[in-house]
């Protein structure tokens, strides 16, 4: 297997942040007369972007879905406004992610984001933790025509780096990201350290720590 690009995963992944993540959300839910949520709760409600998360983290339910009411509207408005105003306060990049993804980007290899994070938060999350200008494509979860597991955020990243879908390596840490990667036919690799459990979905490698994936990368490039 030939590597010639790499698509990260956001949150769970490259970043932690379950505590800012958290805090919108209880601020949304202080407003709303509800009491607050632990991060844990809220760490297991992320995954499948901003309206499930404030769906779930509304109703306190992982079965809860964005239906339109006005609840969820009111409630919507509320964590974008807080989130945004507070996107890395707390929000940290996992160890060694800034080392490799400078070692990747030095060596001239093409680098995007694939997360299901709305681009209204992705863009200046990305450039507030100066990240930025390492990454060539960024699809956020409103960018393509569908979000994760869709294979279309995968494909739409290798039309925009330029390299065949079947040497873009793919690395998540859920289950969305496995089967995104699945769908659209490329290669993957899983941290374990996330917010999903990935040891038994079938991921090509399933590493530890972020420095591991130099290695797994030059053993296919
Ligand atoms: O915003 C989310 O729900 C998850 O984002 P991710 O795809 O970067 O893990
Ligand atoms: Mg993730």
């Amino acid at each position: 297997m030939t590597i010639t690009a790499i698509a990260f995963d956001l949150d769970g992944t490259l970043v932690d942040s379950v505590q800012d993540l958290a805090r919108a959300a209880n601020a949304m839910r202080a407003e709303m007369g509800l009491p607050a949520l632990d991060p844990a709760t809220v760490e297991s409600y992320v995954g499948d972007g901003a309206a499930s998360l404030v769906a779930r983290t509304l109703r306190d339910s992982h079965a809860a879905e964005f239906s339109g009411s006005e609840d969820e509207k009111r409630a919507m408005e509320l964590f974008n406004s807080h989130y945004r105003a507070g996107l890395t306060i707390a929000t940290k990049f996992y160890p060694r992610v800034q080392e490799v993804l400078h070692t990747l980007h030095e060596r001239g290899v093409p680098l995007a984001i694939v997360t299901n994070k709305p681009e209204r938060f992705t863009l200046p999350l990305l450039r507030e933790l100066g990240v930025f200008e390492h990454f060539d494509a960024v699809i956020s979860g409103d960018t393509a025509s569908d979000k994760k597991p869709s294979a279309a955020p995968i494909l739409l990243a290798a039309e925009r780096l330029g390299v065949p879908v079947e040497g873009l390596l793919m690395v998540g840490d859920s289950k969305n990201d496995i089967l995104a990667g699945r769908n659209a036919g490329c290669p993957v690799v899983a941290v374990s350290y996330g917010y999903g459990e990935v040891e038994s979905l079938g991921a090509d490698a399933v590493i530890h720590d972020f420095r591991d994936l130099l290695e797994f990368i030059d053993s296919g490039l």
